[in-house]
């Protein structure tokens, strides 16, 4: 038989069926492209599997946790018996179907994507191959492959039984301790959890604070917020050698003294697009590259498209999202606007929330602007003041003073990623400070905590 005859010709592959590949392949077969989708494991990818979905069920049920508490302070007594099993059932029965993506699948299918089980890797230009079979797709291939867990090169970690955030969303028990390799979103997030629930938490995070991305403002209250919940938070910690003895985990760091122990090691310290597995060698791309790098309409090359994680944007699923409606109709040739990043939203979840947009202080400093800030503490606001314990967070503004437009904003506290919005907008629309400054705000709201925040920024020195 001719090797041509085995080749399957259809209008588009799409490499990784998460939130982003799924959406993609969903909306060009309900516009009547043939599409096939091909996945290794379930379709909806990390996010509702291992990720955002059941690590925010467990982010629910320990800001439950946390507000039973504050019951003393604000309305009597509350006695609560918490339960992990609850969590671990709701994940396993509401949010996974037990890892299972039967409907998901079938959902896909329903809309006339042909579902390929298995892991496609390019084969030069439009094409796939995916096992025995071969794809090559006339409009062109998307991948859409996201990220793995990057396990750093620490001297006697592989080869132990360390957990990545896969473990620790299928737990069915929590460990009684736990040590947390990276204070990134990750390890804040399930840290506070994972205490919440009773489990002993060190968190080992190799920068100076935690959310090193984010604001020092950021980072702070989160330490805070996790001492408070008795989490042991390490920052600028080196770890020099991992041990595991069949029981547990021992920790050793560059500054000495005695070994950290725990029964179990999580490790959260980012994540990598595993670029040479798919072949993009093949198109004449880099495989050592971090991420494919795409232009404003998800272009990768001739005939490629690359949407999600893989693209190095952000890892989140609304930047996935997003960019897979650009991709679409990109490849259904219809107009719209180029990808913009100016206004990425993030939300870490913690109890605070952090919510943040755009720029922080010193990334903006980086670019060169002239930068105006200010920060102002919930607390300051009525409604700050009378929502008592749980009340902590902060409004921090970034101006483009030459401008006088926000090009970044982090907003911390009870609602941050809520009160967030405005801010997103603000950034988004470049809305003058201000028209800003004259508008109405409610009373009394976490977000009128803006409004002062915005009368700050004038107030402070000249901007620099
Ligand atoms: C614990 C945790 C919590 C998170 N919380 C949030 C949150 O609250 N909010 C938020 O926005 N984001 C969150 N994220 C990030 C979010 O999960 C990701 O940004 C999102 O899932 C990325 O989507 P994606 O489309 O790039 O693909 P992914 O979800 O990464 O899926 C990619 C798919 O491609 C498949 N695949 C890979 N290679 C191949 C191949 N060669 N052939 C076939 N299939 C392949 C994989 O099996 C997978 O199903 C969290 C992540 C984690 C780990
Ligand atoms: N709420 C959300 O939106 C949410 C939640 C979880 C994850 N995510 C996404 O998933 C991605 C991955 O999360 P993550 O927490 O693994 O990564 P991350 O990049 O957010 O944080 C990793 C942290 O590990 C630290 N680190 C790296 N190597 C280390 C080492 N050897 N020792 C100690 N610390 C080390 C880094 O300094 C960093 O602070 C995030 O970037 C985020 O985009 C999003």
């Amino acid at each position: 038989m001719n090797t041509d005859e085995r080749i399957e010709r259809v209008d588009v592959v799409v490499v990784g069926l998460g939130p982003g590949g799924e959406y993609l392949a969903g909306t060009l077969a309900e516009a009547g492209l043939d599409v096939v989708g091909v996945e290794a494991e379930l379709v909806g990818g990390e996010c509702p599997y291992w990720g955002c979905v059941p690590s925010k069920m467990m982010v629910r049920a320990g800001n439950v946790l946390a507000e039973a508490g504050r019951v003393a302070a604000l309305a009597g007594g509350a006695t609560v018996a918490a339960d992990w099993g609850t969590v671990a059932g709701r994940i396993s029965g509401e949010a996974t179907d037990d890892w299972n993506d039967r409907v998901a699948a079938d959902r896909l299918t329903a809309k006339g994507v042909r579902l390929v089980r298995g892991r496609g890797r390019l084969r030069g230009p439009r094409q796939v191959t995916v096992g025995a079979r071969t794809f090559a797709a006339r409009r062109g291939v998307v991948l859409a492959t996201g990220t793995r867990p990057r396990t750093p090169a620490v001297p006697g970690l592989a080869g132990t039984p360390y957990w990545t955030n896969r473990d620790a969303m299928a737990a069915k028990e929590l460990p009684a301790s736990m040590l947390v390799l990276g204070g990134g979103a990750i390890g804040v997030e399930l840290a506070q959890v994972f205490a919440r629930f009773s489990c002993a938490v060190t968190v080992v995070e190799g920068q100076d604070r935690l959310l090193s991305q984010e604001e020092p403002e950021a980072g702070e209250l989160a330490e805070r917020a996790l001492r408070e919940d008795g989490v042991t938070v390490l920052t600028a910690a080196r770890v020099r050698q991992v041990g595991h003895d069949g029981a547990g985990f021992t920790v050793a760091l560059e500054s000495g003294g005695e070994p950290l122990r725990a029964e179990r090691l999580l490790v959260a310290t980012g994540r990598y697009a595993d670029l040479a597995a798919l072949g993009v060698d093949t198109v004449g791309l880099d495989p050592a590259a971090g991420a494919l790098e795409t232009d404003g309409r998800m272009r990768v090359a001739e005939g490629l498209w690359a949407v999600g994680d893989v693209t190095g944007r952000g890892a989140f699923t609304h930047v996935s999202m997003y960019q897979a409606e650009i991709a679409v109709r990109d490849l259904l040739g219809q107009p719209g606007p180029d990808a913009d990043y100016r206004a990425l939203p993030r939300v870490t979840f913690t109890d605070p929330e952090i919510g943040a947009v755009g720029l922080t202080e010193r990334r903006a400093r980086e670019r060169g602007l002239r930068v105006r800030t200010s920060v102002v503490p919930l607390s300051s606001s009525t409604r700050g003041w009378l929502h008592g314990p749980g009340g902590e967070g902060f409004i921090k503004l970034v101006e483009d003073a030459d401008r006088g437009v926000l090009v970044g904003a982090t907003s911390a506290g009870p609602a941050g990623g809520e009160v967030l919005y405005g801010l997103n907008v603000a950034v988004h629309a470049e809305v003058p400070v201000a028209r800003l400054r004259h508008m109405i705000y409610t009373y009394p709201t976490f977000h009128r905590a803006v409004e002062s925040a915005l009368a700050a920024l004038h107030a402070g020195p000249d901007p620099r």
